[in-house]
């Protein structure tokens, strides 16, 4: 069933910490040209159908956000003027609360017939050369519970989403690079309530280490070397169907867990030479569980128990992205606050993500419609908070002197392409 516009679902895109200067950059503080903050924002609604039992049926009810153009969006827009003569003969507005107008401006707003190549080229696109520069980069969708947070991420067949199209896209450079030799190995991973899955390779929860050189470290979770962009699908796909998703009465499919997908690329010169240099980034890309009222749903039970866990750590993240607004704004003052990456796993598994050497961009999805009216409200804060978050990023680059036993290799090799001797 199609319904209309109105009933569909918006999604969002924040963007952060990219490094090249997209769009509204009047709301954003640079501070030099290694810590920059760059948010994007995209709204799109769909035409499509929706899960609409019980409490959620459509609303015919405006929606409660306006597109003003590709960067700025109006939450609770005043309602249209009625023409004078409607007014005289006393017909009654539609939309009776006060209204509040206001107005968040974003790197991209999206509309709703925005497509997944779209978001793609505004969002993640612009991460590939970074990560293949040997940055760190980071990826992931906020916003309430059937918002369409795993259909920006995952998609389906027929309209891939970001993350398969940056797989595609990555593959497609690095094999054109006949320069590099790349060496890739990716985890995929869920947080379900507060504790660690391998989606690849099912095992029992997983202990999270701090390590003073690698950062975050899942105990025991498998790591994979996919050959091609094919693999790698086959692997996501793998995934998804080990992930935690149950039916509940705002989405068919709904997300139990904040899943996490994560890209380590290695890469070094393929000619070979007494100094090399080694560069390596890692990708993350998480599609997180949407947050949902009690009050809003009538989930029992183990669901009920999921939602009160998920909203436990999506209240961690918004902490720490309060304390990290607060630190950024306090930074140059030398004062810096304390950033509570222990309340939740999703917080400690993200810490690099948020606060450290990393690129990120966040993809805020809202829904239209007056029943998420506190929810798209909020995750409007919440994004338009995010977007002031300063990032220093460095390139994770070393350079390797080839050891003196190393040498004699080395001029065998050369002697052999010189004049011609297979290796
Ligand atoms: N842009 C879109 N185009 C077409 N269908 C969409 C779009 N956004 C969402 N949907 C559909 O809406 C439903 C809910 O979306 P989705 O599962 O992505 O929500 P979610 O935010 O991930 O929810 P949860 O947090 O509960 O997992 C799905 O059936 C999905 O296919």
């Amino acid at each position: 069933m199609v319904l209309p516009m109105i009933f569909g679902r918006w999604s969002g895109v924040v963007g952060g910490f990219l490094k090249r200067c997209l769009l509204i950059a009047t709301l954003l503080k640079r501070v030099n040209s290694q810590r920059k903050t760059m948010w994007n924002a995209e709204s799109r609604c769909e035409a499509s159908a929706r899960h609409s039992s019980g409490s959620y049926r459509c609303s015919s009810r405006p929606p409660v956000v306006k597109l003003l153009d590709s960067h700025v969006i109006c939450f609770d827009p005043q309602p249209d003027e009625k023409p004078v003569s409607a007014r005289r003969k006393g017909v009654k507005p539609t939309i009776m609360r006060r209204s509040r107008d206001l107005k968040y401006a974003f790197d991209r707003v999206f509309n709703e017939n925005s497509s997944q190549l779209e978001v793609f080229e505004s969002t993640l696109k612009p991460f590939i050369n970074s990560v293949l520069e040997g940055y760190n980069c980071t990826c992931f969708a906020y916003g309430n519970t059937g918002a369409g947070k795993t259909h920006t991420m995952l998609g389906n067949r027929e309209q891939p989403g970001v993350m398969v199209l940056t797989i595609q896209e990555l593959y497609a450079q690095m094999e054109a690079d006949e320069a590099k030799k790349y060496d890739v190995e990716l985890s995929y991973l869920e947080v379900y309530n507060e504790s660690l899955r391998d989606l690849l390779s099912p095992s029992t929860p997983l202990p999270l280490r701090e390590d003073n050189e690698k950062g975050m470290v899942v105990v025991g979770l498998s790591k994979h070397k996919p050959k091609n962009a094919q693999e790698v699908f086959k692997m996501l796909e793998n995934g998804n169907a080990q992930r935690t998703q149950h039916p509940t009465d705002v989405n068919a499919c709904s997300s139990r867990s904040h899943a996490v997908f994560q890209i380590l690329v290695n890469q070094r010169d393929r000619a070979e030479s007494l100094q090399s240099t080694v560069k390596s980034a890692k990708l993350l890309l998480i599609d997180l569980a949407g947050s949902e009222r009690a009050t809003n749903t009538t989930n029992l039970g183990e669901r009920l128990r999921e939602g009160a866990n998920i909203n436990k750590s999506l209240l961690a993240l918004g902490n720490c992205i309060n304390a990290l607004v607060t630190s950024s704004k306090n930074g140059g003052e030398g004062r810096r606050c304390y950033v509570p990456y222990r309340d939740s796993k999703l917080t400690r598994l993200l810490k690099d993500a948020l606060g450290g050497n990393c690129r990120t961009v966040m993809i805020a999805n809202i829904s239209p419609s007056s029943l998420w009216y506190e929810d798209t409200h909020n995750t409007l804060k919440y994004a338009n908070r995010a977007k002031n978050i300063k990032a220093s990023v460095t390139c994770n680059k070393t350079l390797v002197d080839k050891h003196v036993s190393q040498y004699a290799e080395l001029v065998t090799v050369h002697f052999r392409r010189r004049f011609g001797v297979p290796c």
